[in-house]
């Protein structure tokens, strides 16, 4: 499968990492990206081919993933058009908040369009993708876009667009949520006398257990908390500090707070468009 990468930043290069090697047919893959360090980087750890500009072997592609910032969106797109015409390829767009029918526009009324919103661990193998099809994709182009996301981790495919945006607070920006609390337990592990090793170790293999006894469980993960929660023990304590500070319900806002700030730049792109 000839595959093309415009951008190759952090999230192209977490999903090029995971797809080599794991699509069944090697992908042949092209990152297009003006910063030749990152290319060059690419190339040296993936053996990609590489251009600093969009051109003709864009046009040869089967899927084009646009993997540049949503503010560079428009730009990216005036440059692609003229190179969709040759192999009408599949354009998966990564971008937080762009919305379908305007990237459409700027593609020149294109409708062979997925929005995806994956995360970074598709860098090792377990991202999750969520996945909504414009209406001009066809059933085999939805098949393969499938099969590049699930190369990297599991995909959950939407009836909607708008729930692209609520994906994004919840998996998309996700990881550094979960990097996030990890920081925090570090800090204190060091704080309780603990080396910066050891609550290194603590912390991951924590996180790392709970997620997978949570996957393997039929349970709720509220009665797996209260299994780990004696009363007036000293998970009781922790999750009291935790509710009298306001933890739950903050990151219930901040999940809200990045899925209303991809809705507000898909607006702020769109507009004028
Ligand atoms: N980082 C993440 O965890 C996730 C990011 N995304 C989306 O992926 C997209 C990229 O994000 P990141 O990789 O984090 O950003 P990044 O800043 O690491 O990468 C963007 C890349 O685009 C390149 N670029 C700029 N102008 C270009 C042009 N005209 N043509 C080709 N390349 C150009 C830059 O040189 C850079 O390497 C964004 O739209 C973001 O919303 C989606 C899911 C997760
Ligand atoms: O922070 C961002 O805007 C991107 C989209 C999801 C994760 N990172």
């Amino acid at each position: 499968m000839k595959i093309s990468f415009i951008g190759g930043g952090n999230m192209a290069s977490a999903l090029i990492a995971g797809l080599v090697g794991r699509l069944a047919a090697g992908p042949d893959i092209q990152v297009v990206d003006p910063n030749s360090e990152a290319l060059h980087r690419l190339n040296g750890q993936y053996g990609v081919n590489t251009a600093e500009t969009i051109g003709a072997r864009v046009g040869e592609s089967e899927v084009v993933v646009l993997a540049v910032k949503p503010q560079q969106m428009r730009e990216v797109a005036a440059a692609l058009r003229p190179q969709l015409a040759q192999s009408r390829p599949l354009v998966l767009s990564i971008a937080a908040g762009i919305r379908g029918a305007d990237l459409s526009r700027w593609l020149g009324d294109y409708g062979a369009i997925v929005r995806c919103m994956p995360n970074t661990p598709a860098l090792v193998g377990m991202g999750v993708t969520g996945m909504v099809a414009m209406p001009g994709v066809s059933e085999k182009q939805k098949a393969a876009a499938d099969s590049i996301l699930r190369a990297v981790g599991k995909t959950v495919w939407l009836a909607d667009e708008s729930l692209i945006d609520p994906v994004t607070g919840v998996s998309g920006s996700g990881p550094a949520y979960v990097f996030y609390f990890m920081e925090a337990m570090q800090q204190a592990a060091l704080e309780l006398g603990l080396s910066a090793e050891q609550g290194k170790e603590l912390a991951l293999e924590t996180f790392r257990g709970a997620a997978q006894l949570a996957a393997q469980s039929s349970e709720p993960v509220e009665v797996l908390r209260e299994r780990v929660t004696s009363k007036g023990g000293t998970t009781y304590a922790a999750i009291t500090s935790m509710e009298q500070a306001g933890v739950k319900q903050a990151i219930v806002e901040a999940v809200k707070a990045a899925a209303a700030r991809g809705r507000e730049l898909g607006e702020q792109m769109g507009r004028d468009a």
